[in-house]
């Protein structure tokens, strides 16, 4: 795919495949890790980015950007050592950043929110797909997958999640549990932020707009750059493209987004507004977002 010249090209993928993803399990905010095939997808993902930039002369990202969550800065992680890069990595609790702050060039700084988290998966985190959709039927199981409004019920916080340090099995059923959270998101906590119990795709847009206007595109317009590199989950990809696309509550039902092929969504540099989006490998793109909207109607993959 050729380039426009002049536009800023967010480079945006979703993590590579995780151990819940393998399981055919709801992660959300579990903090799963990448699995071996995981890990080969992150680095095949980073050889198509260094392809891209050599053939379009765009100079490979300064900037990245992750969740909180181990997954995407592993992919991260492995996608900057295929590149010969390095990172420096840094959590921005809030909203606002030092966009003005001066970059290294040998070294791409990579700033980690949590509003880049996948969609907050209330009680279905930890669950087999095929269970809950057997539970809720087709209809309500794609609708709080996918719907813009669909959203599963809380996860009771005082449960499931706060897993202690001697974690001695679940206490709720479930096989998997978030982390602690006073644990894993102090720094949000000592910043007031308000961590979610449940999530629709329209409450994952509401929480990402704030942090793509005043951090990702802001660090685009300060450092005049041409690219920068972004991974996310399934929802959050989908909530980003929502945004930097304008795609309406209905057309977004359709978007499903497979681990770790880059999409590129190029902006016009002095607008934002949205010129192209392309996948850098667009047949396994396709492929691999048909599997992952039928998950849960086969068994594992
Ligand atoms: O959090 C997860 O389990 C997955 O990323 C969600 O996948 P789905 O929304 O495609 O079921």
């Amino acid at each position: 795919m050729t380039a426009s010249s002049n536009s800023l090209k967010v480079i945006l993928l979703r993590h590579g495949q995780s151990e819940l993803n393998h399981e055919n399990i709801f992660c959300g905010w579990i903090d799963a890790r990448l699995t071996e095939k995981g890990k080969v997808q992150a680095r095949n993902a980073a050889k198509l980015i260094q392809k891209y930039c050599r053939e379009n002369k765009v100079p490979l990202p300064q900037v990245g950007y992750t969740s909180r969550l181990l997954r995407t800065q592993q992919t991260m992680e492995v996608m900057l050592d295929e590149m010969g890069l390095k990172g420096s990595y840094e959590v921005v609790p809030g909203v606002e950043w030092d966009v003005e702050e001066g970059l290294d060039g040998d070294i791409v700084k990579v700033l980690q929110s949590w509003r880049l988290n996948e969609r907050h998966y209330g009680s279905w985190q930890g669950q087999r797909k095929p269970q809950i959709l057997k539970e809720y039927g087709k209809e309500q199981y794609m609708y709080i997958r996918r719907d813009y409004w669909g959203k599963p019920p809380a996860a009771d916080l005082k449960r499931e999640m706060v897993q202690e340090t001697n974690d001695a099995g679940s206490l709720t059923g479930y096989e998997f549990k978030e982390p602690n959270r006073h644990q894993k998101y102090g720094l949000e906590e000592q910043n007031g932020v308000e961590l979610p119990d449940s999530e629709s795709l329209r409450d994952v847009v509401e929480r990402m707009r704030p942090f793509l206007t005043n951090v990702v595109l802001e660090m685009a317009k300060q450092h005049n750059l041409d690219s920068c590199l972004l991974v996310g989950h399934g929802s959050s990809v989908r909530s980003i493209l929502k945004i930097l696309q304008e795609i309406s509550d209905e057309e977004i039902k359709n978007v499903d987004i497979p681990n770790a092929t880059p999409l590129v969504v190029e902006l016009n540099k002095d607008t934002f507004k949205f010129v192209n989006r392309y996948y850098l490998d667009p047949e396994t793109a396709s492929i691999d977002a048909e599997k992952v909207r039928q998950e849960g109607f086969q068994n594992n993959p």
